[in-house]
């Protein structure tokens, strides 16, 4: 098979090679990594990865493009398993009342938040709604993203608006070189007219909106927002077990803010995924471990929201919790694309090891997405979606932030983004 894209002298190949599933504790730490390393595509697939000089075996001709990777660190295209991607307006005006010491919590609770949001996607268009996420995934992709996964959640009780924001994801999904994962979160919070009769508007989630999502197969997860003052554990069980009984994929925002036990319920369910986790307990943590429900922290959240406290990745990694990171892109509580400013955070916030950031920013978080099987890694008949970072190690790129690292970014085997290249429009 002849290689129409050869990725050369690579000075640090981090394959992320060598697990089927995600990687856990000391193998958190192992990015698969070749000095002089060397990649062979054909087509939208890897070929060949190996050490040294392309072997005589792999062809090549006139049509064949070269890549040389000298003093450049080549990761599997980056992975952001946790984003709120498709959503209408902004909330910055939330920015002084946060200032002024207003929780997260206490600003929904007043109207504001979640659902000053789900008030402008309503009143978006599906083309407005499209150009905004479409600009934030340039901006994804030049930061050295390839795979996205895109929540709805901005209805609150508006199903069309709901299905709007899934529709414009498929559409994304389609037409922009960035793949994106729609999730179902009609579950995100509960809307102003079912206050004081929430259990009402969960037994619509079950009963009409998550049968028409998995009829429709239009998203492959379910997630809800369990959290004090938005979805109980009692309703967030019933709402992820209904998801689980109609084939959609359990996940869970757990424990961001209140510790109500969310870590738990992932584990009694077998979540794919429990997301956040600033709160939660140590039992919890443990039993996710047992259980391998993936954590899928968001430390761009916990640095934006300033309530003093991080999610203890220590503890989760030595009690064999798999960790992913993600940036939680959302107009409130993290509106920000930047992977790899969260991949510093995960570092210095939560005292990860690079290598460990690069596995929850590849193989963990394509698992958290259940896409493990074509993503995630470097290893032959993967599909070649890869990163190029103009940085000597991952040890530099995590500890030199705020800045693009990105040299170019390949997408199913075609250079999508070349720095100070052709401008995405
Ligand atoms: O505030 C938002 O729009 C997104 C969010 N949902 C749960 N935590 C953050
Ligand atoms: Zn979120």
């Amino acid at each position: 098979m002849k290689a129409t894209l050869v990725i050369e002298n690579i000075t640090n190949l981090a394959t992320m090679s060598g697990s089927d599933g995600p990687r856990k504790n000391k193998a958190q730490k192992d990015i698969g990594l070749i000095k002089n390393g060397v990649i062979a595509i054909s087509k939208d697939k890897i070929i060949y990865v190996g050490e040294g000089k392309l072997p005589e075996s792999i062809p090549t001709d006139e049509g064949t493009v070269f890549i040389d990777a000298t003093g450049k660190l080549v990761t599997p295209g980056l992975i952001d398993p946790h984003t709120h991607l498709v959503h209408g307006g902004s909330r910055e005006n939330e920015f002084s009342m946060k200032l002024e010491g207003k929780s997260y919590l206490e600003i929904l609770s007043s109207g504001g938040g979640i659902h000053s949001t789900a008030k402008a996607t309503k009143e978006a268009t599906f083309e407005e709604l499209y150009d905004k996420a479409y600009k934030s995934l340039n901006i994804m992709l030049e930061f050295g993203v390839t795979t996205v996964e895109a929540k709805s959640g901005y209805g609150i009780g508006d199903f069309e608006t709901e299905l709007k924001q899934i529709e414009v994801a498929r559409k994304l999904d389609e037409t922009h070189p960035i793949d994106v994962v729609p999730t179902f979160m009609g579950a995100h919070a509960v809307p102003p007219e079912y206050k004081e009769r929430s259990d009402i508007f969960v037994d619509k989630i079950v009963n009409e909106m998550i049968p028409y999502i998995a009829q429709n197969k239009l998203a492959e997860f379910c997630d809800v927002f369990c959290e004090e003052g938005v979805f109980t554990i009692e309703q967030s069980r019933k709402i992820l077990l209904s998801a689980k009984s109609h084939g959609l994929i359990p996940k869970i925002h757990a424990d961001e803010i209140v510790s109500i036990g969310g870590a738990e319920l992932a584990s009694e369910i077998e979540c794919i995924s429990a997301e956040h986790l600033i709160s939660a307990s140590k039992n919890g943590i443990k039993k996710m471990g047992e259980k391998n429900v993936i954590a899928v922290l968001l430390p761009g959240t916990s640095f934006n929201l300033q309530e003093g406290k991080v999610a203890d990745a220590r503890y989760m990694i030595d009690n064999d919790v798999a960790v992913a990171i993600a940036t939680d892109y959302n107009p409130g509580s993290c509106p920000s694309e930047n992977l790899q400013l969260m991949m510093s955070f995960a570092s210095i916030t939560l005292k990860m090891t690079p290598e460990e950031v690069l596995t929850a920013s590849t193989i963990n978080a394509a698992c958290a997405i259940k896409r493990e099987s074509s993503i995630g890694s470097i290893e032959v008949g993967k599909i070649a979606d890869i990163a190029i970072f103009d940085v000597p190690n991952i040890a530099y790129m995590v500890y030199h932030f705020g800045v693009n690292h990105t040299d170019s970014v390949i997408k199913k085997g075609k250079i999508v983004y070349k720095k100070n290249g052709r401008a995405l429009n």
